[in-house]
């Protein structure tokens, strides 16, 4: 493929709805919005469970779900859907080496680096039975941007040679004819820098190449759990020093740069919490349970850039991103800010005030 219209995998297909993000809003938010009178907020609780969000396989014990989804994604294309599944692989050993709150469950120490490629090993045996489903991966949110920017952090330096061979590992076993990868690419708060671009574009063509280009590695998923907007015609005052300050221009810069190294990358980019802008971060490294925040555009491949193959709802709204309990094990100081909500819950555990936060300033609105 040459220039950047290359066709687009997922042109034209939804994402599944998994039942178990709207099982958290039928069982969880919409009866705890009613209880407190709001019945119009719990009938639109009940429009977002219609909402295609990527399932975070986040521990090794969630690989089985593979297959109940899978089936439940044949049985509705068989009935006339168009079908995708989404899923986000994420449990690296050492996982989120700069932060506390979404530390997982493998560590080197114990064996992780084997335990990982087991992990991704039975992903890829639930992926091959089910060759007529087609698979949407995110690779490993939070590991290679760590490795750009974060290298004097002494977890990160440790993991760092394993985050990168066990990525290769990741996206060689799963290059499947039913598979698209994204790789994670962190944001333009982030890599989006001038001073990060730079080597970010050369980690991750560098990697690309190593792994043999895979056919199924069909680029970067940005704005992953964070709050930025796709395409802003105001710099908010958080972003100053880099006028790269939404996601469209990030896009625009990292990709000719991963060209020239033979990596023809497109995109996705999470817009489930990028519906308020300017967001209310104090500071543009905020990324915890942030304040204020909205669900953005819904999920799309209709979008305004030939770089970018849909607009994606990755980390499920409503999930936490980490614990405000300051005695926790993984209690990272950045949700206990005052543009944090409080009182938070665990990474990844159900965040009822935030995801009625996300509801009521949605914008589009449900
Ligand atoms: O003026 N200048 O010239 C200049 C130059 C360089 C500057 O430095 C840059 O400053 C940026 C902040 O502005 C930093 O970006 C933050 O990096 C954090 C990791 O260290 C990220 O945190 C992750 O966020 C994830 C969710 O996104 C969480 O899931 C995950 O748990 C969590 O760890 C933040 O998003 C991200 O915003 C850059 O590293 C840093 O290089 C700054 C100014
Ligand atoms: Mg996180």
């Amino acid at each position: 493929p040459t220039a950047t219209n290359s066709g687009n995998p997922i042109a034209g297909k939804t994402f599944y709805a998994n039942p178990y993000y709207s099982s958290e809003i039928v069982s969880l938010a919409a009866p705890s919005l009613s209880a407190a009178g709001s019945a119009a907020l719990a009938a639109k609780a009940t429009n977002v469970a219609k909402v295609g969000t990527f399932y975070w396989l986040d521990v090794r014990a969630k690989v089985p779900t593979i297959a109940t989804f899978a089936k439940d994604v044949q049985a509705k294309n068989a009935a006339g859907a168009n079908l995708v599944l989404p899923l986000v692989v994420y449990d690296l050993p050492e996982r989120d080496c700069a932060a506390l709150a979404s530390n997982g469950e493998l560590t080197l120490a114990n064996n992780g680096a084997a335990l990982y490629q087991g992990y991704i090993d039975d992903i890829a045996a639930q992926i091959k039975a089910f060759p007529d489903v087609s698979f949407v991966l995110v690779i490993e949110p939070d590991s290679l941007a760590n490795l750009v920017t974060n290298l004097n952090v002494q977890k990160c330096a440790n993991a760092a040679d394993a985050y990168k061979t066990l990525t290769q590992y990741a996206i060689k076993t799963l290059n499947l004819k039913n598979v698209v990868m994204y790789l994670d690419a962190g944001h333009a708060g982030w890599l989006g820098w001038p001073a990060n671009v730079g080597p970010a574009a050369q980690l991750f063509g560098q990697l690309y190449k190593d792994a043999g280009s895979p056919a199924a590695v069909r680029g970067l998923a940005t704005n992953v759990a964070n709050y930025n907007a796709w395409s802003i015609s105001t710099c908010p005052s958080y972003t100053q020093g880099n006028a790269v300050c939404d996601e469209k221009s990030y896009v625009n810069s990292i990709a000719p740069l991963l060209q020239a190294q033979g990596f023809p990358a497109h995109f996705i980019t999470d817009t489930g919490r990028n519906g308020v802008q300017p967001t209310k971060q104090q500071a543009w490294g905020d990324w915890c349970n942030v304040i204020g925040t909205g669900f953005g555009i819904r999920p799309s491949t209709s979008t305004d850039d030939p770089l970018l193959d849909a607009y994606v709802w990755i980390k499920p709204g409503g999930e936490g991103d980490g614990t405000s309990n300051t005695t926790a094990a993984r209690y990272d100081a950045h949700c206990g800010y005052a543009d944090a909500l409080k009182p938070a819950p665990e990474a990844g555990s159900w965040f009822q005030a935030y995801f009625v936060q996300l509801l009521t300033n949605a914008n589009p609105a449900f």
